[in-house]
């Protein structure tokens, strides 16, 4: 199922650890180890394990389990991708997208970008939301003027492990925000075009809010590999949702998951929690769509306090950072298993001299 690379100095690998790797399984998601293995070396008592994927945090896992198990090795987890571009070098294009503004859209596309980040994978974000472009504030960029060393092709911001680029870097927002919809679409497709990205393994899109022209043409021009919609559990903005799904399956673009923001109030004090917002509105949502849920985040100032300091709430020692961690390996696993399905059900096109 896998190579056993072995460079010069690797030593055989124990048959007992192979047949161990084999049947191990990923924490939360209980994917086996073995379908995103690339290669294992053993040198000095270091075990080092290649994933197709990029899940470094599943290091400490590992290393438990094995101790557990009585191998007495230490586990490195490196990472190489076995992907194919969709764009230029950009393996996975994702939409993040809301049938209704305000919902926590942008919030949610900017933790989940930095922990993929976390995660050692390559990151971009595309700031497309032309009615409030509020990445560059969460990402601690605003103020930023983009530059175009060739006048032709524009730079990327670096933030927190996330090239950004945002259409709030070029335009007043107040002028975008009443551009008719061929015209936002154009500039938006322009944006992504126009931009040097380096070798991305995720470029996530934080979309305008809405089901309308503008991101109907986005969604039908971009090479997009899946969406993501974030919605929060009231009537008004699942009913929002559900035209987000319904227009993603319009243009056949698989919907990685749904992610319900705010589900329940977190006091910071006392711990408590509370359903504001009415309860699991977006898990039925996602059950009757049967689409994936990807995680609940709580409404917690927290998310809101580090948006506004431009530090994204998941690089803090935060209980919620985990939950952005976990939806962003949910995510790359979705991500994974859907491309597999896609190419393995392309047809092969066989050349002949007819
Ligand atoms: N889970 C949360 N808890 C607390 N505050 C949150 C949460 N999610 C988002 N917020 C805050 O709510 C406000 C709106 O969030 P955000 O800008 O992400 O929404 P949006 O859906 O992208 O809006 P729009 O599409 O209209 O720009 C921001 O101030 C953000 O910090």
């Amino acid at each position: 199922m896998f190579n056993w690379f072995k460079s010069s100095k690797s030593e055989p690998v124990p048959e007992a650890l192979l047949q161990w790797l084999q049947q191990w399984q990923l924490p939360e998601s209980g994917a086996p180890l073995a379908l995103i293995l690339q290669t294992v070396n053993l040198n000095k008592n270091v075990l080092q394990v290649q994933l197709k994927l990029p899940l470094l945090s599943v290091t400490a896992a590992l290393q438990q389990a094995l101790t557990d198990a009585g191998f007495a090795y230490s586990v490195q987890i490196g990472y190489q991708s076995d992907a194919n571009t969709v764009f230029k070098d950009i393996k996975h294009i994702v939409l993040v997208a809301s049938g209704k503004g305000g919902v926590g859209k942008s919030t949610t596309a900017v933790n989940i970008a930095t922990a993929l980040a976390l995660e050692g994978a390559k990151v971009g974000l595309l700031d497309a939301d032309i009615y409030g472009p509020s990445i560059p504030t969460m990402l601690g960029l605003s103020g930023e003027k983009i530059t175009s060393p060739d006048n032709k092709l524009m730079q990327p911001k670096f933030a927190h492990g996330v090239y950004l680029q945002s259409i709030g870097f070029l335009v007043d927002p107040l002028q975008a925000s009443v551009w008719r919809g061929p015209m936002a679409s154009q500039a938006l497709l322009q944006l992504l075009n126009e931009t040097t990205w380096p070798e991305l393994d995720y470029l996530i899109v934080d979309m305008p809010p809405g089901t309308g022209d503008i991101q109907l043409t986005m969604a039908q021009k971009l090479p997009v590999t899946a969406a993501v919609v974030v919605t929060t559990p009231q009537d008004v903005a699942l009913a929002d949702a559900q035209k987000a799904i319904s227009m993603f399956r319009q243009v056949n673009i698989p919907i990685a998951g749904l992610i319900e923001n705010m589900s329940f109030y977190l006091c910071g004090h006392c711990g408590a929690s509370d359903d504001i917002f009415g309860t699991e509105g977006g898990v039925l949502l996602a059950e009757r769509y049967q689409v994936p849920v990807l995680g609940q985040l709580p409404l917690q100032k927290q998310i809101r306090e580090q948006a506004d300091l431009g530090i994204p709430v998941v690089l803090k020692e935060q209980p919620v950072a985990q939950i952005y961690r976990t939806i962003s390996r949910q995510l790359i696993l979705a991500l994974h298993w859907q491309t597999s399905v896609q190419q393995a059900s392309q047809p092969e096109i066989i050349i002949t001299d007819d």
